[in-house]
């Protein structure tokens, strides 16, 4: 059931960009005045030498003219060069913020959305889209916003040169304008197309690299290759259809841009004998709509660019769309966790939990039995919000407990299984995933409670950074436990939570669960009935469905499913395990 993340829309594109901008006015305003500024410096050289050549022609001097012209690109290059540092930093800034934005909005994400995301596409929305993201908002908005004005300049000179001539200089927007309309429309599915096929290619890699050892022991190699080849053609596809569109702008661009300079020196020639305007003026014509090419040039890259950006940008606001609907959820009422009609299957399988109905009462001890491939685990998942069924509905307080965020989930419901996880970082970072705010105090208490007396001085321990390889997995084990205890869910689902460990350290880590587990609804998946005999009731599960459910007593004495499973664990000499 893995599922593609959704992309933006482009109001959603819209408003996100405006938000940054709105987070940092100051950088915005700084990096848009020095750029204007820069601008209008780069406008003086042109008129000057138009002025110095009619000076000349007319016998007079030119040096007060020339040294205006130095001064003039003198402070060009100083406001350029500030220009574009300022700008660097506003675009610095807004990346880290992106950045900071969508590692908040993945670890908001529900954990069944989070389990069935696809990791190909998650991490090239993560490295690749925010890098072009980041790239277009480095460099992208100065460079647009600097040849905005040189172009809206450049041709409001031309026009007060001579107005006839400035005429000219407008064919070359128009011829542009329709270009890149003709362009835009097409380019924004082109370009979300190349964003999908690429992800779909990291995710054919990473599965590929994954499974590298699977797909050698059971010959499946010419399979992914046939599919790869598949992945890589959808590719192909893709970037042919944007080179196209590509292919056809720029000409169009290129011929758009060289046809004015060419018709003001026709006409210019033609007004200049009738003595309509003098030479100067030409050439200070000229000389700006040669210009112009120039920045409109500047701008249709950065166009074209932030196509290719703004897919990119709506694939990682897209990621705020799943945290936005489950930001709305209701807060559950109560501690019941209620299935109802629930069916389950994994990708492309059959179901393998089928017509589950159940009400876990608060306070109980419930135990999951049944033989190997039952859906006993499936069912933990499902209750435990990590996966989302197919049909029916599992909640708690009436809540759809896969919508809850992981943050309100874990105050309701934890899983327990035998992988646990030590993040990097120190043993207060890892206590502190449970409860951001839990003082030094609390963690101690924690840590106590589940026996890790191996941390002697919190101040050292709770400090010191922590790894897998150095604690040992019954360790990792407490520190998950301690989490629990953080966590303070009402209920916790047990999966195989000690099976990874040796049986002495997992007699002293079911010694530590019994603390986690006083005072809370507790639903364990057994594997070993002795746990079934000393739970409040039992449910017997085969084939996906619930067969039997009862009190350890009422179903021997039923003489069902459940008497012959306790039968052939009691008699295997499972009792005395
Ligand atoms: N990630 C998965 N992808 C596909 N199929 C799966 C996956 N996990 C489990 N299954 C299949 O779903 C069915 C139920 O598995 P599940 O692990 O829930 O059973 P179980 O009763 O917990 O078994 P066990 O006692 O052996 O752990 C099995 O047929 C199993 O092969």
């Amino acid at each position: 059931m893995n599922r593609d993340l959704p992309v933006a829309g482009r109001r959603q594109v819209r408003r996100a960009a405006l938000r940054l901008v709105r987070r940092d006015v100051p950088g915005f305003i700084a990096t848009l005045l020095l750029n204007g500024l820069a601008a209008a410096a780069a406008l003086v050289s042109p008129w000057l030498l138009g002025r110095i050549i009619d000076s000349v022609s007319a016998g007079g001097t030119v040096d007060l003219l020339a040294a205006i012209a130095v001064g003039a690109a003198l402070a060009q290059l100083v406001l350029s060069r500030y220009a574009e540092k300022i700008g660097t930093r506003f675009s610095e800034r807004v990346q880290e913020h992106i950045r900071a934005e969508l590692l908040d909005r993945v670890l908001a994400l529900p954990a069944a959305t989070v389990e069935h995301i696809r990791t190909g596409d998650l991490s090239a929305r993560g490295t690749i889209d925010v890098a072009v993201v980041g790239r277009t908002l480095r460099d992208a908005a100065p460079a647009i916003l600097v040849s905005s004005m040189q172009a809206l300049f450049l041709i409001v000179a031309v026009f007060l040169v001579d107005p006839v001539l400035g005429a000219c200089g407008l064919l070359a927007p128009a011829g542009i304008v329709a270009a890149s309309r003709w362009y835009l429309r097409r380019a924004r599915p082109a370009y979300l197309e190349e964003g999908a096929a690429r992800s779909e290619l990291a995710e054919h890699l990473a599965a590929n690299a994954a499974g590298a050892r699977t797909i050698e022991a059971l010959g499946l190699q010419a399979k992914r290759t046939r599919a790869a080849e598949r992945v890589v053609g959808r590719n192909r596809a893709a970037q042919l259809r944007t080179l196209f569109l590509r292919s056809v702008l720029w000409p169009s661009v290129e011929v758009s841009s060289l046809l004015p300079p060419a018709l003001v020196l026709l006409l210019g020639g033609v007004l200049l004998d009738r003595g309509q305007v003098t030479l100067g003026a030409v050439v200070t014509c000229v000389l700006y709509l040669r210009r112009l090419g120039q920045p409109i040039e500047t701008i249709l890259i950065w166009l074209e660019q932030l196509q290719s950006s703004g897919a990119s940008f709506a694939r990682i606001e897209g990621l705020a769309a799943p945290a936005r609907e489950e930001a709305a959820d209701a807060a559950p009422r109560g501690d019941r966790i209620e299935a109802s009609g629930v069916h389950f299957a994994y990708e492309g399988g059959d179901d393998v939990v089928t017509g589950v109905d159940l009400t876990v009462r608060p306070g109980e001890r419930l135990a999951v039995v049944g033989p190997s491939g039952a859906g006993k685990s499936t069912l933990g998942k499902l209750l435990a919000g990590i996966d989302r069924p197919r049909l029916g509905t599992v909640t708690v307080g009436s809540v759809p407990v896969a919508d809850l965020p992981p943050a309100r989930l874990r105050e309701h419901v934890v899983l327990v299984t035998q992988e646990q996880h030590l993040f990097l970082g120190t043993v207060r970072d890892n206590l502190l995933l449970a409860d951001p705010t839990a003082g030094d105090d609390r963690l101690g208490k924690a840590l106590a409670a589940v026996g890790a007396d191996w941390i002697g001085s919190l101040d050292d321990e709770l400090g010191s950074r922590s790894s897998g390889a150095t604690l040992g997995p019954d360790r990792v084990q407490q520190l998950a436990l301690a989490r629990v205890i953080l966590a303070d869910p009402h209920t916790v689902i047990l999966d195989e939570a000690t099976a990874m460990l040796d049986p002495r350290t997992a007699r002293r880590a079911e010694r530590s669960l019994a603390a986690v587990l006083a005072g809370r609804t507790v639903i364990a998946i057994a594997h070993r009935l002795h746990t079934a005999r000393d739970a409040d009731r039992v449910v017997v599960m085969e084939n996906g469905r619930v067969v039997e459910v009862g009190s350890h007593d009422e179903l021997v004495a039923a003489g069902g499913v459940y008497e012959a499973l306790w039968r052939s664990w009691h008699g295997s000499g499972g009792a005395s395990a």
